[in-house]
């Protein structure tokens, strides 16, 4: 479970993978220091490396990774200064390593924040450095440390956000793709029932869409499809999710929508369809299958359910919206 999360989750492998490096660098000097002294180092060490892997086990076991990488990020910073008091202007490039770690541990704010207040702390701290000039070139040196970092981690941010979107989202629509449908169908019907609330789901399916393409060529289509997922937006609220199941199949999931949300709804979307999208003067029309979480209901019945009144819609016409009502309970 782990391991899988190690491959998967960014931030948690940044942690477990940083801290495990820190971890094999500070050892030996804990060794050093417990068997020559000062006894204080060895054991301020002990205290780092304890911290660092307390903070991986914890979010190894399922912990969040932001507040242990900034508890982290705060015990390393003490750590250095610690040791820089005991020891003396030796043990000052151990800021280096730690300017880089606090920029892959942390948000860039909060990276700065502790590399300034590192950096100052030094600067201020008597005998931290044995001259105005080992001063000066520290306090340079690990700034330009901390602006380096600063640009890779904003590079690395973009990039990261980037292939997220990539993986998560249709590149023609916008839409959300198949990948988190059953986590989104998950996280309402918990909604749903812990709130004593509801939700309710819409399969949409243009009309004839393959008329569409052979006569007026795919492009022609694709446009359509844009502008389909334009439309939906503008006739949903920002907490209702939007996916593109595949060709032109959508499907809407409503946290919070009544069985009268869910009718008014429909027809907006069925509304917004029509008047706003034409192909060679013909407007374009949609079929809708919609259907209200019921108590005891799987997501996957759920969505069989708005799936089959979706394929109803299509039987009676098309250019319709079909909710479907569950049989009375027996008994
Ligand atoms: N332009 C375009 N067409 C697509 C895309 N994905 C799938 N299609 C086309 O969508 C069409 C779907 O056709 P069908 O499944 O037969 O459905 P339909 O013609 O809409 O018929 P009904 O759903 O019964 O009204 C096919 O011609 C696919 O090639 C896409 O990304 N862009």
């Amino acid at each position: 479970m782990s391991l899988q999360r190690l491959r998967t989750d960014f931030s948690f492998a940044v942690l477990v993978l940083t801290g495990t490096c820190l971890v094999v660098a500070v050892v030996p000097f804990a060794l050093y220091r417990a068997m020559v002294g000062p006894v204080a180092v060895a054991m301020l060490d002990s205290a780092i490396i304890a911290v660092v892997l307390g903070a991986i086990v914890r979010v190894w076991r399922g912990g969040a990774v932001e507040p242990a990488a900034r508890l982290v990020s705060v015990a390393l910073g003490a750590g250095v200064l610690g040791t820089v008091a005991l020891v003396g202007p030796l043990a000052a490039p151990w800021l280096y390593p730690y300017v880089l770690a606090v920029f892959l541990l942390t948000g860039r704010r909060w990276a700065i924040a502790l590399s300034a207040i590192t950096l100052a702390a030094l600067l201020l701290m008597p005998g931290a450095y044995e001259s105005a000039v080992q001063a000066a070139v520290h306090t340079t040196t690990g700034a330009l440390s901390a602006a380096f970092a600063y640009v890779f981690a904003q590079r690395a941010g973009l990039q990261h956000a980037h292939l997220h979107r990539l993986a998560t989202h249709d590149a023609l629509t916008g839409a959300l793709n198949r990948r988190s449908l059953g986590q989104e169908l998950e996280r309402a019907i918990d909604a749903a029932r812990s709130d004593a609330g509801t939700a309710s789901l819409i399969v949409l399916d243009l009309d004839r869409f393959k008329h569409i393409n052979d006569t007026h060529g795919h492009e022609a289509g694709d446009r359509v499809l844009i502008e389909f997922a334009h439309a939906v937006r503008d006739v949903t609220r920002r907490t209702d999710r939007f996916f593109r199941l595949g060709g032109e199949e959508f499907l809407l999931v409503l946290p919070g929508a009544d069985a009268t949300a869910l009718a008014r709804l429909c027809e907006a979307l069925r509304d917004a369809t029509r008047t706003r999208l034409e192909v060679g003067g013909e407007p374009v029309t949609v079929s809708i299958g919609a259907a209200v979480l019921q108590p005891d209901e799987t997501a996957r019945e759920w969505l069989v359910r708005a799936d089959r009144a979706m394929y109803r819609a299509k039987r009676a016409g098309r250019d319709r919206a079909v909710i479907d009502q569950p049989a009375p309970a027996t008994g």
